[in-house]
């Protein structure tokens, strides 16, 4: 099947010189939920404020379910839903005439069935009468991807949709995100907050300073870079690593009554046999041993140390 967002080389310089995207190609297929993941000021909203067409790329392509975003720009924006980081809304306006308007926007006609099913999916049918300014913050959120879902999009953005937004309230947003894509629906989200891109994402595309520098399975991102720690409790303190263990690039922790190593689970060989024949050979008692998984996070950060090494060199 055709992907149904295909970005080319995309770069956007911004006046006055700032390169914030540098090169960027990648496909979403139809279906899935893609999980843009950056720190600030990495590019994320400059992206998807590019396929939007809110913001012209200075080079390169991308099309929205085969159109091109410059040149078929209303067929290509019809197709998207965006609901942008910030909350805008009419405060006097009541919630379905708030929906309503959106759609008309796009020049769709009215269709009171279709703004009924998008309220009843977001719990905001029995508050339609509602002035947006009497709604509680979720609430208002919820309003954001109710416009923006007005128009039956088959694509919808998710900029940062639970920034600022507490525990209880994001767990809601996650699983109407899960909602949403079973009735359909394509999502791309970004977000800075690891835990939403594991918990939610299909796939995890990791982006610093203008780069994409990963786009994988979150499964396989996380079984293929998951490296392990063998974390070892002594039975003595320890002043300093002994230098028969030297060439094992052991960490000894601030309390000088643990040792780290960090290996590969997948690697042929681990070094962790060789390892413990020479903590024995060094005379060091053991009383513990322990392993594990690296979290996403830490993946995460030692793929942008890398990317931003690999840009230094
Ligand atoms: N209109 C603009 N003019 C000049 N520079 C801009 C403009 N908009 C964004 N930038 C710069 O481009 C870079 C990327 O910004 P962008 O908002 O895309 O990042 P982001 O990944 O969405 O960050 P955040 O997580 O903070 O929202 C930043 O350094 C930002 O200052």
């Amino acid at each position: 099947m055709a992907p149904i967002i295909s970005i080319t080389d995309l770069s956007k310089t911004y006046e006055g010189g700032f390169e914030a995207l540098k090169g960027v190609s990648l496909d979403i297929e139809e279906g899935e939920i893609l999980a843009l993941l950056g720190p600030n000021g990495a590019g994320k909203t400059t992206l998807i404020s590019t396929i939007c067409g809110l913001v012209s790329p200075t080079r390169g392509s991308v099309t929205v379910g085969g159109h091109d975003i410059l040149h078929e720009y209303r067929a290509a924006r019809s197709l998207i839903g965006l609901v942008p980081q910030e909350i805008a809304l009419e405060p006097f306006e009541k919630v379905i005439n708030t929906v309503r308007f959106s759609r008309g926007l796009f020049g769709k006609s009215r269709d009171e069935a279709h703004i009924e099913k998008v309220l009843r999916a977001l719990t905001l049918w029995d508050k339609r009468n509602n002035r947006n300014q009497q709604l509680s913050g979720g609430m208002k959120r919820r309003v954001m991807i109710a416009k923006a879902l007005s128009h039956e999009p088959r694509v919808l953005f998710l900029d940062e949709p639970t920034a600022g937004v507490d525990v209880t309230l994001r767990r809601e947003m996650w699983d109407l995100v899960r909602e949403l894509r079973a009735s359909g629906v394509t999502i791309i989200l970004t977000t800075h907050y690891i835990e939403e891109a594991e918990e939610m994402a299909d796939r995890i595309g990791v982006i610093d300073r203008g780069r994409l520098l990963l786009v994988e399975e979150k499964a396989r991102l996380l079984h293929q870079l998951g490296r392990k720690e063998l974390r070892l409790e002594l039975g003595e303190p320890l002043d300093a690593i002994p230098a028969a263990l030297a060439d094992h690039n052991l960490t000894l922790s601030e309390d000088r009554m643990h040792l780290s190593y960090a290996f590969d689970s997948h690697a042929e060989r681990t070094g962790m046999t060789r390892l413990l024949g020479d903590i024995a050979s060094a005379g060091l008692s053991l009383r513990d041993l322990s392993t594990r998984q690296s979290s996403l996070e830490e993946v995460f950060l030692q793929l942008v140390r890398e990317g931003r090494e690999e840009e230094r060199a």
